[in-house]
């Protein structure tokens, strides 16, 4: 609240609304931690492998999705074909649906939207993390020919420095030999800023070791 006098918006609505939202946010942000824990538990790493490296939230962000009406929606995007980079998405999307996801064979699937619930997406960086064991999910928005659709996504991200090295334990020299060369988090977001639009999975790309 930098150059606000504190008077204008303490004791009053505004400070509720303030207050409020940080409620929000700690709540979505625990539940991000919490699936994080059990991401880890289940893959056999201490449950706060992911975590410790979540103190400082440098680069998390929220990004609120409008998309008006379309009269021609099978002729244009909401959102393109893209993976998320961060470590975990957590979407919160209304009742008119429009997100869909690419399956393994290529075909994009329309996600039903559900009441009161959240979507959980694997992002670019788990997947390095994990040497693809857990997988980020390609998908894209389209649009309604006569209703505007809103969605809400909170992106988790490590701290900057944080080295995103696939621990031995999940690769093998044979069977699961490692895919991505190790970068730093704040590496792989100054290299996003510059792309600017990211295609498919076009931003983890540059990591891999053999395209
Ligand atoms: O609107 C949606 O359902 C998807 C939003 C999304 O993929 C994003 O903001 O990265
Ligand atoms: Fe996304």
């Amino acid at each position: 609240m930098d150059g606000v006098p504190e008077e204008s918006w303490r004791g009053g609505e505004e400070e509720q609304k303030v207050n409020a939202m940080i409620r929000y946010l700690n709540a979505l942000d625990n539940l991000g931690m919490t699936i994080l824990e059990m991401l880890a538990h289940g893959l056999g790493l201490p449950d706060n492998f992911f975590t410790k490296n979540f103190e400082e939230k440098e680069a998390t962000m929220i990004r609120v999705n409008r998309y008006p009406p379309c009269p021609l929606p099978e002729k244009c995007l909401g959102l393109g074909s893209h993976s998320d980079p961060h470590t975990l998405t957590i979407l919160l999307q209304d009742d008119v649906g429009g997100l869909q996801v690419l399956t393994s064979d290529n075909k994009w699937i329309g996600i039903r939207p559900v009441q009161n619930s959240f979507i959980i997406n694997i992002g670019d960086t788990l997947e390095a993390w994990t040497n693809g064991k857990l997988r980020s999910v390609v998908h894209r928005a389209v649009l309604n020919k006569e209703k505007n659709r809103l969605s809400a996504a909170y992106f988790m991200s490590p701290r900057n420095s944080a080295l995103i090295d696939c621990p031995l334990a999940l690769m093998d020299a044979k069977t699961n030999p490692r895919k991505y060369v190790p970068f730093t988090w704040g590496n792989f977001r100054k290299q996003l800023l510059v792309q600017k639009r990211v295609v498919g999975k076009t931003a983890l790309e540059r990591y891999l070791i053999s395209k």
